[in-house]
């Protein structure tokens, strides 16, 4: 039996996992247009992790869009998918984190926040009950999260995430493309990108707030009691 061959029960599991974890930013229109990525690691010497296949329906994910690579992002055996053009951000972030799991996803309000502070070089985010969500629990924290131009060459991109990363704080924006969010499992980067994006949203409405004096027309009127 081949190493590689060893890791099949292992990512039977994972894909079931990553399905999961799909149908789930699928619901909260995460994933639209085939935007994501999404990978869990199988091991770490050599690295190699499961990971999405390039242009599928992240929606209508189905287990055997997945497949298995190695550091440099090729397939441990032969396939007929193609892994995530954006691969390589995933190998990075492996190799310079601990990240068991790292999760990509495509929303209006992160987009919006990442083009919102591009030129801040980062979103300053504080005092907000949720920053407990990204494992960061001292009173009234203060965070940065990196925003990185979205160069079309991944490798430049990757390179870049990588000079970037805070070790404190899990997750990238790249302007106007989406966030890069890990944990050390799939549960801790899901609940890593879930608080990312609801700080965003709130950032968003309370800078909408404050510089117009009201509330942006798309946000519904707050529900009165009956
Ligand atoms: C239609 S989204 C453009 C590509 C992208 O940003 C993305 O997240 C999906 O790329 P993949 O190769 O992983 O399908
Ligand atoms: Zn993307």
């Amino acid at each position: 039996m081949t190493d590689y061959q060893f890791y099949q029960e292992d990512r039977i599991q994972i894909a079931r996992q990553l399905k999961e974890i799909a149908d789930n930013f699928t619901q909260k229109g995460w994933l639209p247009a085939t935007a994501g990525n999404l990978s869990i690691k199988l091991s770490d010497d050599p690295l190699v992790f499961g990971v999405t296949a390039s242009g599928k329906d992240k929606e209508s994910l189905q287990l055997d869009d997945i497949l298995a690579v190695d550091q440099e992002c090729k397939p441990i055996e032969p396939t007929r998918l193609r892994p995530s053009a954006e691969t390589l951000i995933h190998s990075k972030i492996y190799q310079l984190t601990d990240a068991g799991s790292v999760l990509h996803v495509h929303t209006v309000y992160n987009n919006l926040i990442s083009e919102l502070y591009f030129h801040e070089g980062n979103v300053t985010l504080s005092q907000m009950e949720l920053i407990k969500g990204l494992g960061i629990w001292e009173e009234g924290a203060v965070i940065e999260v990196p925003i990185i131009e979205n160069f079309a060459d991944i490798p430049r991109l990757a390179d870049e995430i990588g000079n970037r990363l805070d070790p404190r704080v899990p997750g990238v924006l790249i302007r106007k493309h989406g966030i890069y969010a890990w944990g050390r499992t799939p549960f801790e980067a899901k609940r890593h990108v879930e608080a990312l994006e609801f700080l965003f949203h709130y950032q968003f409405l309370w800078v909408s707030v404050t510089r117009n004096g009201s509330l942006p027309l798309a946000v519904p009127p707050i529900a009165t009691a009956l």
